[in-house]
């Protein structure tokens, strides 16, 4: 197994009191795969990725545990933390510019990276950074190396990090929403390689998303999170031919028809998420919930098996009761 989430818990101590952000978290992902991770805003998408990459904000603590490969990664020294975030964990996010220098040229940034982590010299580093350029289809690399990150329109630039961060061959990529700043055109671009990447580099993929789109073009699992807990798990094919949680069949519901499921993101559901700094005992969606009852308002759910497959989901409501028929 390539990772490996256990019982994640990320909390944030402010001056309002104690956030609970992500709250219980497991799942595995084997090499190569894709899991996508869905769920509204504020649902803990964003520090989930955080967590597994110990660059969570200083107020904010983790607990449970994550294995990469052999490595228990909570806790892990920052020297350990750096190695594997340099050679083994790649993270992009929406904005290209939060990875990229703006004062330098491209192939000074992508080089330094290959010196430092790949030990290669000067001249080779420049003929391995235009080679990645190639791989994620930028016309002229050989050119196009030299020039400053704003000479590049916002799909390219989102190339170059993707080339910057596939430089160190990660074995694992994480994708913060990375084609939600892009027009539709672009994002599609973008997605496509992605895939292709997946197939050349074998790199596994947890695409943070709030398009559904996403979800259905590239990945293999999804999870649906809300409140900082995971509502369902399962592959996006099952997922989306019949959800089995009420906040995932929300969601599916308020797509017309699964065709569209590619040109839609998530419709809110009725009523506000809930507060995490007062989680409710029970159910996090109980109070959005048309199968609630009172065990939702006393009891969390646990994450259980659907049918004893890989499925799984969160939820007291009858199975048969709450998918579409
Ligand atoms: N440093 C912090 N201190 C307190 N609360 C925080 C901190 N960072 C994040 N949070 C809270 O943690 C919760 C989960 O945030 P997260 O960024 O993971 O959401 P998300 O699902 O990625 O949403 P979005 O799509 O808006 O990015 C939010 O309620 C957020 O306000």
């Amino acid at each position: 197994m390539l990772l490996t989430v256990d019982n994640l818990g990320v909390r944030f101590t402010t001056e309002d009191g104690v956030v609970d952000a992500v709250n219980g978290l497991s799942f595995e992902l084997d090499a190569g795969a894709t899991l996508g991770i869905v769920g509204e805003s504020g649902s803990g998408k964003s520090q989930t990725a955080l967590a597994i990459m110990g660059l969570l904000a200083a107020n904010g603590q983790v607990t449970g545990s994550v294995r990469f490969k052999d490595q228990e990664l909570v806790g892990a020294s920052q020297r350990t933390m750096n190695r594997i975030r340099g050679a083994h964990i790649g993270m992009i996010f929406q904005d290209p510019m939060t990875s990229l220098n703006p004062y330098l040229k491209v192939s000074t940034q992508m080089a330094e990276v290959l010196v430092r982590h790949r030990g290669m010299g000067r001249r080779e580093a420049v003929q391995e950074s235009i080679k990645m350029l190639d791989a994620v289809r930028i016309p002229d690399a050989k050119n196009r190396v030299h020039r400053y990150p704003h000479e590049f329109s916002g799909g390219m630039r989102q190339r170059v990090m993707i080339a910057m961060t596939l430089l160190t061959r990660p074995e694992l990529l994480i994708a913060d929403e990375p084609t939600t700043a892009l027009d539709v055109t672009v994002q599609a671009q973008i997605l496509d390689l992605l895939s292709d990447l997946r197939t050349e580099f074998g790199v596994a993929v947890i695409m943070i998303t709030h398009d559904l789109g996403v979800v259905a073009d590239l990945c293999d699992d999804v999870l649906v999170l809300y409140g900082g807990q995971i509502m369902e798990h399962a592959s996006a094919r099952t997922l989306f031919k019949g959800p089995t949680h009420p906040y995932a069949r929300g969601l599916l519901d308020s797509i017309p028809s699964l065709e569209s499921v590619h040109q839609s993101e998530l419709v809110a559901i009725p009523g506000n998420p809930p507060d995490l700094l007062h989680l409710p005992p029970g159910c996090p969606f109980e109070a959005r919930c048309a199968w609630a009852h009172e065990s939702c308002v006393a009891q969390r759910p646990a994450l259980v098996t659907v049918d004893g497959s890989d499925h799984r989901r969160a939820c007291h409501a009858d199975v048969q009761e709450v998918r579409p028929t």
